[in-house]
């Protein structure tokens, strides 16, 4: 059955929500704590060591009751099921959405067909790879064991596993692992000047194998190798991930050295599949089987938990509350652990390709906001550089705060700094500080009256900023793993409510297409028609 195809703007939750918030519009989450004094057991949901806290937000009860039953309106429920049992809800690619069956241990089928010997035969194949890898039986062209592990891939192959690889550097292994993903020349170039070919090994990951990108960049270092050794021991030095075995054949790995991608995982959701060789790489397979697991927990949650008590859904909500009736823009990621410092990137990607679609399920043109624009840098660095803009700006943006309870490291004072500026930045975001307070403190310096006039403005804080509050106990292989699967169906839901396909990712294809005649355009002289302005820049380029 094909996902329901509701307009979220004809359901009577979405006119009851209008209604709120032309009413409660300017009421302050301060004075929401007024009127609830329940609210921090309400708004807040505690699942395994993941706390998860919204009261800090511009939200009502009722109008928290209401969102739920706009989920529920969309069948979000039959979303889900038809999601998690195999039907093809990437539509437009006639594709089932499985990354869930790469995490767990039910059985999943896709038209009568089980999947689940497929990914443990593929589990078993990455992790005697991988044992093999660590323990340095598996040898390069001159018979030394390998020290430096190379992920060629870029979007999907490229975005998580690195985030993870970064994420879990805590738990790294004595192999150091890189990542080559922009075409940029100086990006092979910087990352080769470093290793060693006799002890590096290259994972090619692409679901297609014709990425350009990928293709050029792993050439390149193929080249690069044959350098230093001959064709036929590339072998020692060329593994692939992809769902093309022909394509990486001929690129020159043989197919025992290919690990299967499947049409069901969608590239951004790939690293739980062999795609995520890399992070099993860096930190052994153990560790990767516990992400996988803090992410089977989530999905089991996020499956089976009532849509009020359900952490993704509610975060789900929450984005479609600020971006479709505040007319919020952009929501901030903001992890409390240098650790997580890819994970703005990775969540763009996730989020933007998936819901940043303009045409609904019926394939006419959406006439409300669809995907939000994701950004964020680790905190504290994030409070000296933009923090500005979301204390005084004019713009309103929700953001996630992520932290943990206890270090990874040993320094317990470092981690109480960062952790009170976790709190006290969520803290000045919902208070902001009032005209009077600022007077107090400004004649608390010894300023004049007039003084204290002409400055006032400027260091009044309206507050009522709406945050979230993430808190887990430590970031480990399996909380990551739940953080990660977490977002994954906060998107998935957003994309069931805006009645938009998720899982295909047609607007990137455009500028592929018109960049190989470019690419033409330079090399042959073949002229190609462009606009006058593409035109005189290519001239440019080229003369
Ligand atoms: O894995 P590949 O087939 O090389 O694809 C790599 C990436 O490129 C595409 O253009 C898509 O935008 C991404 O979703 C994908 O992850």
């Amino acid at each position: 059955m094909p996902l329901s195809n509701i307009n979220p703007t004809q359901t009577k939750a979405w006119q009851k929500l209008t209604e709120i918030y032309q009413a409660e519009n300017q009421q302050s989450i301060l004075q929401h704590f007024q009127n609830d004094k329940h609210r921090t057991d309400n708004f807040y949901v505690q699942f395994e060591d993941l706390h998860f806290d919204f009261s800090k937000n511009r939200l009502s009860q009722k109008a928290f009751d209401a969102l739920v039953e706009l989920a529920d309106e969309v069948n979000l429920k039959s979303a889900i099921k038809a999601q998690y049992s195999g039907e093809p809800i990437n539509q437009t690619e006639n594709r089932p959405v499985l990354h869930t069956a790469l995490r767990t241990k039910d059985e999943v089928k896709i038209d009568e067909e089980p999947l689940n010997k497929l990914v443990e035969d593929t589990k078993v194949r990455m992790s005697e790879f991988v044992q093999k890898v660590e323990n340095g039986q598996w040898k390069g062209f001159s018979g030394k064991p390998i020290t430096d592990v190379v992920n060629i891939g870029i979007g999907g192959s490229d975005l998580g596993p690195q985030m993870i690889v970064e994420a879990l550097s805590f738990y790294h292994n004595h192999l150091k692992t890189h990542f080559i993903s922009n075409v940029d020349g100086d990006h092979v170039a910087e990352t080769l000047k470093n290793l060693n070919p006799e002890t590096t090994l290259c994972i090619v990951v692409s679901k297609s194998f014709t990425t350009q990108e990928t293709l050029t960049n792993a050439s390149t270092v193929r080249s690069w190798f044959l350098k230093h050794t001959t064709k036929n021991q590339i072998q020692h030095h060329f593994v692939a991930v992809s769902a093309n075995i022909v394509k990486a054949n001929e690129f020159g790995i043989s197919s025992d050295n290919i690990f299967p991608m499947w049409d069901w995982v969608g590239g951004r959701f790939s690293l739980w599949s062999a795609a995520g060789l890399s992070i099993a790489c860096a930190v052994g397979f153990k560790p990767f089987e516990e992400l996988l697991h803090g992410a089977q927990q989530m999905d089991e949650h996020f499956q089976s938990e009532d849509l009020s008590n359900n952490i993704p859904v509610i975060l789900a909500l929450l984005g479609v509350w600020y971006n479709n009736f505040y007319n919020a823009e952009s929501e901030a990621i903001i992890p409390y652990t240098q650790y997580l410092e890819k994970l703005a990137p990775y969540l763009q990607q996730a989020s933007m390709e998936s819901n940043g679609k303009g045409i609904d399920r019926n394939g006419q043109p959406v006439d409300y906001q669809t995907g939000t624009i994701v950004w964020g840098e680790p905190g504290t660095n994030a409070q000296h550089a933009f923090f500005q803009l979301m204390h005084q700006g004019t713009k309103l943006i929700p953001a996630d705060f992520i932290g943990f309870k206890k270090p990874l490291n040993q320094y317990q004072d470092h981690h109480d700094i960062l952790m009170a500026n976790f709190f006290a930045q969520t803290e000045a975001l919902m208070n902001g500080k009032s005209e009077a307070v600022v007077k107090d403190e400004l004649k608390n310096q010894g300023l004049n009256s007039e003084q204290i006039q002409t400055l006032t403005p400027f260091k009044v804080f309206s507050g009522n900023r709406p945050t979230n509050t993430i808190i887990f106990d430590k970031l480990t292989p399996k909380s990551l793993g739940m953080l990660i699967a977490m977002y994954e169906h906060k998107i998935f839901v957003q994309g069931v409510i805006w009645n938009i396909f998720s899982y295909d990712q047609w607007g990137v294809e455009l500028g592929k297409q018109l960049a190989k005649n470019v690419l033409k355009d330079f090399k042959e002289k073949e002229i190609i028609t462009h606009d006058l302005s593409t035109s005189k820049l290519i001239d440019y380029y080229k003369n």
